[in-house]
């Protein structure tokens, strides 16, 4: 089964104003859909980043996997690294760590190693979760993932998921999250207020919700020594810590110190950081990411990598629509040693999703779905809506400390700030 044309369509919907440590969500955020078709008539599906750098990237892999049968992923990676030459892209917006010539090529592999496995699976008649070792379990967990926000986008009426910016906001948007989805989890992207008025909001959590599992996430907005300070005031309330200080060396210090479990999806984010961070002792979790781990069978490899050492995974999320929700739950599904909820930045993006049925979450989890490949199908009318609307916004990198700085001028990236 060959590869006989590969279509790249950029796309924008709209974000609400989330802040985090780098500054705040711009109004539309940027993805890119990726299909490839076969010369059996079955076509596949992949969702990837938006930004410019890596638009151009996959654009200009695609054509050098014209030709290649399907079930070939060694050597599409291999065309990949071709394509790229060794160079190694950024993220630009800070909140993902360095990249290496080697993850570069992962992540934009996984656009389309994700698409092969729904072609695979539509080839059989078989859900992509059957065809990664069977589904151990038939609904996936998500967290609820709350922000601290503006009401609305400066200029704009408040939006439905109102102001967020103390404690009590925190609270009412965890309720308002979870009377809509369920979730059993909650997850707070810190990294924007003092460190104490965090501790203050998951404290206020734990009061509201006394039986759901909480994680902290500054993006390595903290010191090591400030870490140790949140890390003792949240023994005993957090399940873990994310990413509190930069660097592996950062949080081998925090970790060596902090009661709870260190958790990463920004100092571990390519093999080559595994084994440095293992030496060090440095993280407890990994938060895997097939977007950028190289796909689904090289994700399933870190899976096996954590449990040969012990270290716990659970799943990152950055803005993204129902395709990538679509292949974090088949993969979470097949992956027995993912032992915590995944994060989803979904609930925040659903109203836009290019999909015929978007997801919805029964008690804080995604049905894995059953239908063969991904189980999901494009709405080419709300594909093209998606594509105009990046055409229209003017955006092609997402860049939350601009938008940030057009609001408050004085506003500077700081990495650590506390
Ligand atoms: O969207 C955000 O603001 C998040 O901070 C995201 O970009 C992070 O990559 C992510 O959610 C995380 O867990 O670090
Ligand atoms: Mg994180």
């Amino acid at each position: 089964m060959r590869i006989t044309d590969i279509a790249v369509t950029p796309v924008a919907f709209r974000d609400p104003p989330l802040l985090n440590s780098v500054g705040v969500h711009e109004p539309w955020a940027l993805r890119t859909i990726v299909e490839v078709h076969t010369d059996e008539g079955i076509s596949g599906l992949g969702e990837t980043y938006g930004d410019i750098g890596h638009l151009d990237r996959v654009r200009g892999a695609a054509p050098g996997l014209v030709g290649l049968d399907v079930h070939d992923l060694n050597g599409l990676r291999a065309r990949v690294a071709d394509a790229l030459g060794g160079v190694a892209g950024s993220d630009r917006h800070g909140l993902t760590g360095p990249l290496t010539a080697e993850s570069t090529v992962d992540r934009v592999f996984a656009s389309f190693e994700v698409a092969t496995w729904d072609i695979r699976g539509k080839a059989l008649g078989r859900p992509v979760s059957d065809l990664l070792g069977g589904a151990v379990r038939d609904t996936v967990p998500y967290s609820a993932y709350l922000f601290y926000k503006w009401a609305g986008h400066p200029g704009d009426e408040p939006d439905a998921f109102g102001e967020a910016l103390d404690p009590a906001g925190i609270v009412a948007q965890a309720e308002a999250l979870i009377d809509a989805h369920g979730f059993g989890s909650i997850k707070l992207k810190g990294g924007v207020l003092e460190p104490r008025q965090e501790v203050e909001a998951v404290l206020a959590l734990r009061e509201a919700f006394p039986d759901h599992p909480l994680r902290l996430d500054p993006n390595a907005a903290w010191t090591p020594a400030t870490s140790l300070e949140v890390a003792a005031a949240l023994d005993g309330v957090v399940e873990y810590l994310e990413d509190p200080a930069p660097g592996i060396d950062g949080m081998a210090e925090v970790a060596a110190g902090a009661p709870m479990p260190l958790a990463t999806n920004m100092c571990v984010i390519a093999f080559e950081h595994l084994a440095p961070a293992v030496a060090r002792g440095a993280v407890q979790v990994v938060l895997s990411d097939h977007h950028y781990w190289g796909g689904l069978s090289r994700s399933k490899e870190l899976a096996a990598i954590c449990r040969t050492f012990g270290i716990g995974l659970s799943m990152h999320s950055n803005s993204h629509l129902g395709i990538s929700l679509a292949a974090m739950t088949h993969l979470a599904a097949a992956t027995p040693n993912l032992n915590y909820a995944c994060d989803t930045h979904y609930p925040w993006n659903a109203a836009d999703d290019v999909i015929t049925t978007p997801f919805t979450f029964v008690d804080g989890a995604v049905r894995v779905p059953t239908a063969p490949g991904l189980g999901v199908e494009l709405d080419r009318d709300a594909l093209a809506r998606a594509a105009e609307a990046y055409r229209a916004c003017g955006l092609v990198q997402r860049d939350d400390t601009g938008y940030m700085q057009q609001h408050e001028p004085s506003y500077e990236r700081k990495r650590p700030r506390w």
